[in-house]
Order: C-alpha cells, then structure tokens, then sequence
C-alpha cells in the first residue's frame, strides 16, 4: 500500500467518523492529483489561461456555464483515469495484462474524449472574438 514515509498517523481502515474527517481525505486526493498527475496540472494551468481570457473578454454567463461545464468533464475524467491507473496498478502490479492495458486505455479515451469536447467549446467562444479583434 502506498503511505507517507513522514505520515506517522495511524492508519484508517474504518469509515470516516465526521464530516470535516471525510473532507481531510478529500483534500488529501487533491494535492495526490496536483503532486503526482502531470497532466491534472496542465490542465489547470491550461484552465488558468483560458479564465484570464474569459475575465477579459467580458465572456456572457451562458459562455461562463459552458466553459466550467468543459473544465470540470476534464477534471471529471482525469480523476476517473486516475482511479483506473491506480486500481489496476493494485490488482495486476508491474506486468503486462490485456484487460489491465484496456481498462487503461478505456480511461484515456474518455479523458481525450471530455478534452475534445472542451476544445469545441473554447473555440465556439473564443475564435469568433480573436476574429472580431483582428477586423
Ligand atoms: N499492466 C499493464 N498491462 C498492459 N498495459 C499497460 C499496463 N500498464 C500500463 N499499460 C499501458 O500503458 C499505458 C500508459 O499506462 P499508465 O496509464 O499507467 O501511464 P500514465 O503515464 O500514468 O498515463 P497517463 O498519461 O494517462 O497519466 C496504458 O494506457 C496501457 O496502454
């Protein structure tokens, strides 16, 4: 099992006792994501860009809706990927698996799939701005 060398806590096997217990944990997967997942922090920096544009370019609610709907599919399936990566890893370990390389390959395709879906997006509102600012 994968532990903090420095953690010297306990380790929890039973149900979380409290609601701020539950959010510790969860705040614990994220900075896993941020520490560990290359490509969980492209996609905020990609996502940092992209709403320093929006704030300039006085974007509408509709198109602020849409855009957080493409970011949080991106977040969305990343983590998904994540949990696949890291289930399998658990279960087959270090050596080739056919059904382990699909179930991999099955997350990917749904992380490029929602990145897809967010590129439309950003082009539907964006490209017809960057236009009217070059005319
Ligand atoms: N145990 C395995 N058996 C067969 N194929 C595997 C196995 N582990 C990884 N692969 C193949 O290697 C690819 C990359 O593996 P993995 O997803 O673990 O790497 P990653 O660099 O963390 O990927 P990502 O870029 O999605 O974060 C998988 O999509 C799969 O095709």
């Amino acid at each position: 099992m994968l532990m903090d060398s420095k953690d010297n806590r306990k380790p929890q096997l039973d149900k979380n006792k409290s609601f701020l217990q539950s959010v510790g944990h969860a705040l614990e997967g994220i900075k896993r994501l941020l520490l560990e997942e290359r490509n969980f922090r492209i996609d905020l920096v990609v996502a940092i860009i992209v709403l320093t544009f929006a704030i300039v370019m006085k974007i509408s609610i509709n198109e602020w809706l849409w855009l957080f709907a493409a970011f949080f599919s991106v977040i969305g399936s990343e983590v998904l990927n994540t949990v696949v990566e890291n289930v399998v890893d658990l279960i087959v370990g270090h050596h080739f698996d056919a059904l382990a390389k699909r179930a991999k390959d099955v997350a990917a395709g749904g992380v490029l799939l929602s990145a897809l879906f967010a590129v439309i997006i950003g082009m539907l509102i964006f490209v017809p701005r960057f236009i009217a600012l070059l005319n």
